[in-house]
């Protein structure tokens, strides 16, 4: 290892001196340097998402890391999106992120003060406000691209850049403009997934996973105000990337293995156009 490379690292290491000393007084990994991967209880999550928002902890600013890909993947509840998800996950690596899925986490997390507004929002098919959901799903992506991220000897910056898929967002206007101002062009948005049913095949997905799904809102109630918002809330945004010609359309109303093989053909041009 040369004399740089050690000083760097040093560097780094003091730099971020303050943090790392907090980590190590609640027996957490420091965060030397940007191959770490790091888990955070949820009040240091927070604590960690408002350093980056007023830029005072460098080690979290997202312009010392690659700028990552996002593809976006929307369409009504039951449609299939979780479930594609995986399975691209799978076979290209993308990292899997379901807005759905980190509010219902913080829902359940002891102590959290969200954990009521969103329990009523999901009960109610309606869309939580994107301060809590953009918040979860910047932190989810910056521990996965400071865990992605290479630290090359002899290069500043890290290369590896993250592929995300982030399934269930922008829902509703307010989703989008979030993002917007939050996270922006901080990322690349590649492409937006739209898997399509016809309604009944929707409420039949999701009535039957509610046998043992054991959500709150795989129920003919909570579904008649799913459906409506998906129609009014996030169609509206579809059409909106559809004019940025960023959209493709998916019949998930097939086997789930037809759905995925369309799928794999969209991903593998959409590679070949990157390159
Ligand atoms: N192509 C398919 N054919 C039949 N069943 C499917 C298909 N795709 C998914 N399913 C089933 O439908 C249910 C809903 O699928 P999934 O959870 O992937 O949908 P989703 O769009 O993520 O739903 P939500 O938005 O409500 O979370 C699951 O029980 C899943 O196994
Ligand atoms: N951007 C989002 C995504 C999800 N929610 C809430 C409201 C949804 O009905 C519920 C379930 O999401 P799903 O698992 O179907 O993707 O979660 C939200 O408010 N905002």
């Amino acid at each position: 290892m040369s004399v740089i490379v050690i000083i760097k690292r040093w560097l780094s290491y003091s730099r971020n001196f303050p943090l790392n000393l907090y980590l190590k007084r609640l027996n957490q990994q420091p965060t030397v340097n940007y191959c770490h991967t790091v888990s955070f209880s949820n009040i240091q999550r927070i604590s960690l998402i408002n350093r980056f928002f007023n830029n005072n902890c460098k080690m979290y600013d997202w312009n010392n890391l690659p700028r990552p890909n996002v593809i976006f993947v929307l369409g009504g509840p039951g449609a299939g999106k979780g479930t594609q998800c995986n399975l691209i996950s799978k076979k290209f690596g993308h990292v899997h992120l379901s807005a759905g899925d980190l509010l219902r986490k913080e829902q359940n997390t002891a102590g959290s003060q969200y954990g009521e507004l969103i329990a009523e929002h999901i009960k109610n098919g309606t869309i939580v406000p994107v301060e809590i959901t953009c918040k979860l799903l910047m932190n989810a992506m910056l521990e996965n691209m400071i865990s992605l991220a290479k630290m090359v000897e002899g290069n500043d910056k890290p290369i590896a850049t993250g592929n995300f898929l982030i399934d269930g967002f922008p829902r509703n206007q307010d989703n989008l403009d979030g993002w917007q101002k939050f996270v922006g062009d901080k990322v690349n948005v590649q492409l937006v997934l739209v898997f399509e049913c016809p309604e009944e095949v929707y409420i039949a997905r999701c009535l039957k996973r509610g046998q043992h799904s054991g959500r709150a809102d795989d129920n003919p109630e909570s579904m008649k105000k799913r459906l409506d918002t998906h129609l009014n809330q996030t169609m509206p945004i579809v059409k909106y990337y559809e004019k940025l010609d960023l959209v493709k359309r998916i019949d998930s109303s097939r086997s789930i293995k037809e759905v995925h093989e369309e799928c794999c053909t969209i991903l593998q041009s959409l590679m070949a156009q990157a390159k």
